[in-house]
């Protein structure tokens, strides 16, 4: 047999990238990115100009297809490569994003009757708008002591499946009728492209509640929620669910013209962008935490035992890897934080200093901050510019920069946020490692490990691990092609296991970062006074954040919900 190839494709945040993968080695042959011509919506609706509120995110499912439409055929024209060598495709996507569909698996918010509806459109994960059903979700699922929610870190949280459909039910009773399913967008392109709907076991798993052996929360749960709700799970949320490396059929012939491949080729059940970063860095076994690096982190991790672990997102049985429990954490902003230092609060200085190097803003404050040794900012900062997922699970927190004077520097703060970000990192590291869940070695993927040494360099001093790096720059692609070899099979020249696929496919960086003893024993120092501000914010010690949360909210009104922007 000649070389055979899969297309993984990875749904980002603001983009979505094709990669072409040799199944002999893992070599990516080409690769392509197709920006969301919609990007993330959370300002106004398009078209309807419909406002929307604070802590909204949305996205156009039509900007996913579009994706599939660019970026294959400019793989399969870059590379060369017969369209017959082509055994599969996979997709890896942010999650929990989710949309409302109709009986034909049209999304509503393509439908003119629904589409100023801002409920109507994909709930993209960092849309945070359900706080207040997640709070209540919580509030009831420790009363009842349901069995589930230690699974979940103690809280299931307003970026997940349940809490974004009773946001729909209350805010949009008439959407939430008209839904005949609410859908994983993963879930929904994996229809798209195999005519299939099929539900893949890591999304369900991790963010719909969904148990191998218990399947969802009984209905008695979800009655007392709101009675509304009784039947979501068998209705809106059923179907069939499949592990991860499932062929959902093959390629529909309408998919297989639109993206010039063949029909009848393997298409792989969706899966989670961190959770594909799994094996595509040779991570197959316990003691290694993944961390998939980006506008946020996912922190991924597997263990032989389904320990509790306050605050992670969840563990999943065969979740990440088939015969381990999966365990998930995350930081719902890390890339992100950064991109709002240099977008809204750098002075005009640095921008012009910055283009004069030649550097990005970036660069040119990563540059700046190497100068500094750890502690010399006399800054420190809460890293929750966009809540904080793990450990408190808390999406109405919010960032704090403490030890400002009339002499600090830009790339002081930029430095203060990096670290930030990293003591984030190690509360969840220690978090795991405290519960029985071992951490021996860190692997990092993603965007940001290419783009900042000294990020990673902070990483491995404030965690006092060695950190490993992806070869791969798009390891959530390559694991999706993996699993779509996978879904392929060894007969036709892919793989039997996703550990076969691992062992022959996935590598990583010979440099590695390194503690360097003197920065830890600093960075010990300065994580003590970070975890005595994580209490006293983030345990209610003083709810600052949350009253001038409210505030804000009330100084707001009236807020023009649902109002026509123009
Ligand atoms: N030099 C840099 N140092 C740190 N962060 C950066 C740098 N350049 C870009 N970023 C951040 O990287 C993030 C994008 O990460 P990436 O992994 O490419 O995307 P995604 O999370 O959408 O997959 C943005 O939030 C941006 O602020
Ligand atoms: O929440 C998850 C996975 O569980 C991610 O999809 C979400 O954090 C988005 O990841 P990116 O930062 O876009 O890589």
């Amino acid at each position: 047999m000649g070389a055979k190839y899969a297309i993984g494709v990875d749904y980002g945040t603001q983009s979505g990238r094709a990669v072409l993968v040799n199944l002999a080695d893992g070599t990516e042959v080409a690769d392509h990115v197709t920006p969301y011509p919609h990007g993330v919506i959370d300002e106004v609706l398009p078209v309807s100009g419909v406002k929307l509120e604070h802590d909204w995110a949305l996205q156009h499912p039509a900007d996913y297809i579009e994706v599939l439409r660019r970026s294959v055929p400019e793989v399969m024209k870059q590379s060369g490569i017969s369209p017959d060598d082509v055994i599969g495709i996979g997709i890896d996507f942010t999650a929990c994003t989710m949309l409302p569909v109709n009986a034909q698996g049209e999304p509503l918010c393509l439908l003119p009757q629904y589409s100023a509806n801002p409920h109507s459109w994909v709930k993209l994960w960092k849309h945070h708008a359900a706080q207040e059903e997640a709070n209540r979700i919580n509030e009831t699922a420790a009363q009842r002591g349901e069995t589930f929610l230690p699974r979940y870190g103690g809280k299931i949280s307003s970026e997940w499946m349940i809490a974004k459909a009773w946001q729909i039910l209350n805010e949009a009773p008439d959407i939430y009728d008209q839904a005949d399913q609410f859908l994983e967008a993963a879930d929904w392109v994996i229809y798209k492209l195999s005519g299939t709907v099929l539900r893949n076991s890591c999304t369900a798993g991790y963010k719909a509640i969904w148990h191998k052996q218990d399947g969802y929360p009984d209905r008695e749960f979800f009655k007392s929620l709101d009675p509304r709700l009784e039947q979501l799970t068998a209705t809106k949320l059923r179907g069939t669910i499949v592990p991860l490396g499932t062929n959902a059929g093959g390629l529909t012939a309408e998919m297989a013209e639109l993206i010039g491949l063949t029909p009848g080729i393997a298409v792989a059940v969706g899966n989670v962008d961190a959770h594909a970063a799994v094996p595509a860095v040779g991570v197959t076994t316990p003691g290694k935490l993944v961390m998939a690096m980006g506008t946020s982190i996912c922190h991924l991790l597997l263990g032989e035992e389904e320990m509790q672990v306050e605050g992670m997102c969840g563990v999943v049985e065969d979740g990440i890897i088939p015969g381990y429990f999966g365990y998930e954490a995350g930081q719902s902003a890390v890339g992100d934080i950064f991109e709002w230092y240099v977008e809204e609060a750098v002075p005009a200085y640095v921008k012009e200093a910055s283009a004069e190097a030649g550097l990005s803003v970036h660069e040119w404050l990563e540059q700046k901050a190497s100068a500094y040794k750890p502690g010399q900012t006399g800054l420190l900062a809460l890293d929750w510019w966009n809540g904080n997922r793990s450990t408190l699970v808390d999406t109405d927190l919010t960032g704090l920069l403490l030890g400002c004077t009339l002499l600090t520097k830009p790339e002081e703060i930029y430095r203060t946020l990096l670290e930030a970000t990293a003591f984030g990192t190690r509360k969840i590291v220690d978090a795991f490692h405290d519960s029985g869940v071992r951490v021996e070695e860190l692997y990092a993927c993603g965007g940001l490990p290419q783009k900042n040494a000294l990020l990673m360099q902070i990483y491995a001093d404030v965690t006092n691990r060695e950190i490993k790096v992806a070869a791969s720059k798009q390891t959530p692609a390559l694991g999706a092609a993996m699993f779509a070899a996978v879904a392929a099979g060894a007969e036709a020249g892919g793989y039997d296991s996703i550990v076969d696929a691992a062992e022959r496919m996935a590598r990583v960086r010979e440099e590695t970062f390194r503690p360097i003893p003197e920065h830890v024993a600093v960075y010990e120092k300065l994580y003590q006074e970070y975890s005595r501000l994580y209490d006293y914010f983030g345990r209610g010690d003083n709810d600052v954040m949350k009253r001038l949360k409210a505030m804000k909210e009330e100084a707001s009104q009236p807020a023009a919900q649902f109002s026509n922007a123009n």
